[in-house]
Formats: C-alpha cells, structure tokens, sequence
C-alpha cells in the first residue's frame, strides 16, 4: 500500500524575480497536524515562498503539491483548501469583520448554508466576538490582523500559510495568538513566517530556515531540546562541579546561578534533577534551553557557508 501524499509538497521549487533567483532548489513536506515555522533574516525568501506555497506566486522551477496534486495545474485548489494571511491582509475597510468573513467564506467555497456557522467559530477563535460589528477601517492593527487570520481559517483549509501574522500584536495577543496556533495545527497543517525565535519553539513542530533564497536547516525543532537544558542552582558552582554527574557533558554558566548543561544523548531529565539535588546543588529552576535553534539560526545569518539539513 502507498502512503498518502503530504498535505503539502515543495519538488525543487523556486522562483525568479527580476531576473534574479530569489528562491531556490526547496524541498519541504508537511502533513496534517504539523505547524512548520520557516525563519530568515530580511530578504531570505520567506515571503516568495509564502506565496508560492499560498498558490498566488508560480514557481519558475519545480512544483508545488497539495495533497499531492500540482498547485498551478489545479488553481481551484488554492481557493478551496489553503488559507493565506499575507504580510498586509486584504480588507475592505468599509465592511465590519462579520460582512467581511461572510464575504471570504463564499470566496472560499463554503456552502450558503453553512457561512453563518464558519463566521461564528472564525471570530470565536481569533477572540473578535466584541469587535464583529466595527468597520474594519476603525480596528487597531492587531485586531485588523486578527481579522486577517480569521479570513484564512473561516472556510476550515487543509494548508494555513501565515506570514508574520503576530505583526502589530501586543504581548497578550502574542501569546493568545500561539495557542490558536498551536490548536490550528493540530487539525491543519500550518506554515507560518516569524523573525520571533520563541514563537518557533512555542508553537512549532518543525523549523525550516532560508538564507539567501535557499534552505540552510530543516528539522524538528524540539529533537535536541531534552539534551539542552537552563539549570537554576542556588549554590555557587564551578564548571567542574558539574563532572560529578555522570549524564552531563558539558556545562557553563549564564549568569549568576544560572547554567546551561548539555547531557548525554538519552539521558533522562528526571535522573539528572535527582542527581542535582542528591549533589546538594540547591535546584531553583530547569527548562529546555532555547538555544540550539538561536545558535543555528544565528551561525546561518552570520555565514554563507552551506550548512547541513538534517
Ligand atoms: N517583485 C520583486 N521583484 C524583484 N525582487 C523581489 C521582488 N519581491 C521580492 N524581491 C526580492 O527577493 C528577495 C526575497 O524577498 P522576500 O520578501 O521573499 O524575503 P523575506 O524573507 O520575506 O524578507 P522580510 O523578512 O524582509 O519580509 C529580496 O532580496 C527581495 O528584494
């Protein structure tokens, strides 16, 4: 038996502008129930392939597939089974959010009869309940992006492709806006665009990283988070201390009575926190340490030299 093809595919796609190769040679899956965040300095390419995956830009080169099906030879698709917030999102300033996602819900094939139910749940779950009624003209810039994102779920696609949809949002919305996420991947399979490194961890399952239009890294972003842990400690340590414990390969300090401590491969976090306390440390804290997707992403930007994909 064959397996189903991914909900989404890029074949060695990329794309010319201007004569230039702005995106090249991609290969990236996704299925259902994966959130991928595609990170990049300025003028990496995210947004060109954003648009290419959003079926609005042609791939000059290779394909793109959803559900295995060629993108540019089935154009219906994008309309019917892919959601796109773009980096501005497309509002009619005279309408108010619920005129405006009834309008987006016909756009995007849904049924007569059921865009009354697909407004209701879009506006509930981007927490627009109190603003529906507003013209969007009158809307701060976060809550016109939330109408944005809500105008890329209402007709509930396979494929959400978000690019910067956390611009313009305050702290709360920020947070708000990766549980949505979050809870969007797990019936969807969604590509989102960020420069926010923690909104990856938060709300990513995988990670794709683009410089100079071509993939330097692709990977599960929590692979080697259980190695790399933040250790809060209220005694004074040296780096040698740490040698004591037989799962610790490594060690150094962050601040004080901060550490970060690498561990074998394998190693169980329990049994490390045990070991700590048994050493009379003096624990005050332990969580994944971010850094391996900064420290990549930063060596990226920082080198044009090509790196591995895992
Ligand atoms: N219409 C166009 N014509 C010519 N070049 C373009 C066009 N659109 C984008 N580019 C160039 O392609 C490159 C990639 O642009 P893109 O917008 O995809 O990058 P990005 O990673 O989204 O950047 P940012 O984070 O700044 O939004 C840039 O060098 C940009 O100048």
């Amino acid at each position: 038996m064959t397996s189903p093809a991914p909900t989404l595919a890029l074949v060695q796609a990329g794309r010319r502008l201007a004569g230039r190769a702005v995106v090249r040679d991609l290969d990236l899956e996704l299925a259902r129930g994966e959130v991928l965040g595609l990170l990049g300095v300025n003028g990496a390419g995210k947004t060109t392939t954003l648009r290419m995956i959003a079926g609005v830009l042609a791939p000059t080169s290779g394909s793109v597939r959803l559900g295995g099906e060629d993108l540019y030879e089935h154009p219906e698709l994008a309309r019917r089974r892919i959601g796109y917030l773009p980096e501005t999102p497309p509002l009619h300033v005279e309408l108010d959010a619920e005129e405006y996602l009834r309008f987006c819900a016909r756009l995007h094939g849904v049924a007569r009869g059921a865009v009354t139910t697909a407004v209701a749940r879009a506006i509930e779950r981007c927490e627009l309940g109190e603003m529906r009624r507003r013209p969007l003209g009158t809307l701060s810039k976060g809550y016109r992006q939330r109408v944005g994102v809500a105008q890329a779920i209402v007709h509930e696609p396979e494929l959400i492709v978000l690019d910067e949809p956390a611009s313009g949002f305050d702290p709360v919305q920020a947070l708000r806006l990766r549980e949505l996420v979050r809870g969007l991947g797990r019936e969807h399979a969604v590509v989102l665009s960020t420069h926010v490194l923690p909104d990856v961890s938060a709300c990513c399952d995988r990670v794709a990283i683009l410089h100079r239009g071509e993939l330097r890294h692709a990977g599960e972003v929590h692979a080697s988070a259980t190695t790399s842990l933040r250790v809060g400690v209220a005694r004074a340590l040296r780096a040698d201390d740490w040698r004591a414990l037989p799962m610790v390969v490594a060690a150094e300090p962050l601040d004080l009575g901060h550490w970060r401590v690498e561990l074998a491969p394998g190693s169980a976090i329990d049994a490390f926190a045990a070991a700590v306390v048994a050493h009379g440390f003096g624990l005050t804290a332990l969580g994944a340490d971010a850094l391996p997707l900064e420290s990549t992403f930063l060596a990226i930007a920082a080198s044009d030299a090509p790196a591995a994909v895992a």
